[in-house]
């Protein structure tokens, strides 16, 4: 009876966690606000090209590679359906603990593929596209994976913008991130000007968008927009360092790392009493948890 009842309690727990983070998994435009996903991916399959790759290991951690190397690794529009098709599918892989986002041919990627801009250029067009990839990016960033940007090359424009969707951002040797938004009369357009603030600040954001500067690996350590310097640029090893650097972060149960990022998702995100009732949340379902039990068995001394 007693398991029973264990089991109903944990399950009934799993559900208010699952209720709590889907309501913040939420997409920020729906069809109230006038947003039809539909029509907007209609207009933007006509603009092929590219693949978004997805590999989940069995270790808990996902690479997702941004592969369109003829052109600098530039988003086309069928890009960015299959961007959001492959957040979807890790929104629901449930061993995930992290996730690299990288890109092929040495970089990482160049925004938004010119040509779809200019065949989008009307003001709706533009701002359907915007709301599409505003809903990604904030999907990706809400994962309940621990994640790193790893940036070879170059991250210009939507690219730079895609960095800060992402926990972390790791810098290879010669590498630069560049909202270049500014010399093309835009500002950022996917939520990369609302999260570059809440990474560097807001002086160090003005001053990164207003110049349109290269922030290279020393710029990007000093306003903490990078979180680390890789070593090597050698073939293979940026992904390889990338992996061993997050398996820090991803060592133990995928339940409790997934619940390490909700808890923080919500302490970056909603107001202070929100976030204690989530964190209440989070807690409630790992409490008693397989994870909780088997170190209870054990004599646990933190050294
Ligand atoms: C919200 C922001 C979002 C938007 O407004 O929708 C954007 O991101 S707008 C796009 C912002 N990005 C850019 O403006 C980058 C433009 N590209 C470059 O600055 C340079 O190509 C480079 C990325 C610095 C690389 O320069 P280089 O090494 O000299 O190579 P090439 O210039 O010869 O490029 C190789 C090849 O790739 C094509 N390319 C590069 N970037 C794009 C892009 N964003 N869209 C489409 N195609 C791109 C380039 O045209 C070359 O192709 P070919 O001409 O066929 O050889």
């Amino acid at each position: 009876m007693a398991l029973q009842n264990i089991g109903i309690r944990l399950l009934q727990k799993t559900q208010n966690v699952l209720v709590v983070f889907q309501k913040r998994s939420k997409a920020i435009y729906t069809n109230a606000s006038c947003f039809n996903e539909e029509e907007i991916k209609e207009k933007l399959q006509a603009f092929p090209g590219g693949s978004v790759d997805l590999i989940k290991q069995d270790s808990g951690i996902a690479v997702l590679t941004i592969n369109n190397p003829n052109h600098k690794n530039a988003f086309t529009g069928t890009m960015m359906i299959q961007l959001k098709d492959r957040i979807d599918q890790l929104e629901q892989w449930t061993e995930g603990k992290g996730l690299i986002v990288q890109g092929t041919a040495n970089t990482f990627c160049s925004g938004s593929d010119l040509n779809a801009v200019r065949a989008l250029s009307s003001c709706q067009d533009g701002m359907k596209m915007c709301m599409f990839m505003q809903n990604t990016l904030t999907q990706l960033l809400r994962l309940p994976l621990i994640s790193v940007a790893l940036v070879e090359g170059k991250a210009l424009g939507g690219g730079a913008e895609l960095t800060t969707a992402c926990d972390f951002r790791l810098m290879a040797p010669g590498s630069e991130i560049r909202f270049v938004h500014k010399h093309m009369g835009l500002v950022p357009g996917w939520g990369g000007g609302a999260r570059l603030v809440r990474i560097v600040g807001s002086q160090n954001a003005l001053k990164i968008l207003s110049t349109a500067c290269k922030v290279d690996q020393d710029l990007a350590l000093q306003t903490r927009l990078a979180d680390d310097i890789l070593v090597s640029n050698e073939e293979g090893r940026p992904l390889e360092d990338a992996l061993k650097w997050l398996s820090d972060f991803t060592k133990g149960p995928a339940a409790v790392i997934r619940s390490v990022k909700k808890v923080v998702l919500s302490g970056r995100e909603l107001t202070s009493d929100e976030a204690l009732k989530t964190e209440k949340e989070v807690f409630g379902s790992v409490w008693g948890g397989p994870a909780n039990v088997e170190a209870l068995a054990q004599r646990p001394k933190h050294k």
